[in-house]
């Protein structure tokens, strides 16, 4: 079936997001599955996402995915690890697309004060680490306009979420963290969430009121 949909597709060729695949796979650096990244630029289509934040860039592969498949798109995205800022700097810059993309490093915690001289986004894309996905909401949902949207990653992580004895033991609180962060944003007031099996699993949620 997934070579299937595959054949529907049309694949983003270009050089340099082909170079990122390849480091992605080389050196283990996890950037979403492309079964998430199409129903995420579908959102992003659907809702006319113009300005879009993303929490955790990694080597920059969603960030250039999201920016070049809008017209008038531009994407914000942090990331704290060094290592990858310095890969996805380099990839981005030989990209036509690093005009529409602002690349920052650091923690985003770091940015609340540059992110909010500059609100109302349309969409905000957290991938980040998991365990601070409500405190990513609850720190830059403000920053979304009302109507806007939000898409999280990894809030089925790897199954283990429904079923935390089937994880490794080291991993068993995160998967009750993530289960605790999709209990509270399914029942905020603030947001009309759904939950995805998609990839390791997508919350997509719509901004209904300022309420945080
Ligand atoms: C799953 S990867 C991001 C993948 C990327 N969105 C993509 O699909 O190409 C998660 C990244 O978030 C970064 N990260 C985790 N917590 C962060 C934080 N508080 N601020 C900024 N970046 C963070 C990690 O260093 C890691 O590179």
């Amino acid at each position: 079936m997934n070579k299937y949909l595959e054949t529907l597709r049309e694949k983003n060729d270009d050089p340099v997001l082909n170079e990122m695949r390849l480091h992605a796979e080389k050196e283990n650096v996890p950037i979403l599955e492309e079964e998430s990244m199409q129903l995420l630029l579908q959102v992003l289509a659907l809702t006319n996402a113009e300005r879009v934040l993303e929490i955790g860039s990694a080597i920059g592969y969603s960030a250039f995915r999201m920016a070049s498949d809008g017209a008038r798109r531009s994407v914000t995205t942090v990331e704290r690890d060094r290592h990858r800022y310095e890969q996805a700097r380099s990839f981005l810059a030989r990209s036509s697309y690093q005009p529409s993309i602002t690349l920052l490093h650091g923690d985003a915690f770091d940015y609340v004060e540059e992110i909010s001289q500059d609100p109302s986004y349309d969409a905000l894309f957290v991938d980040a680490a998991k365990s601070h996905n409500q405190a990513f909401i609850e720190t830059f949902a403000p920053f979304v306009k009302r109507g806007g949207v939000i898409v999280v990653d990894n809030v089925l992580f790897k199954g283990w979420v429904a079923d935390p004895a089937g994880a490794p033991k080291r991993l068993q609180n995160l998967a009750g963290n993530v289960h605790a962060f999709n209990d509270w944003f399914r029942n905020h007031p603030a947001f009309a969430t759904r939950f995805h099996a998609v990839g390791d699993g997508l919350a997509i949620a719509i901004k209904q009121e300022n309420l945080l």
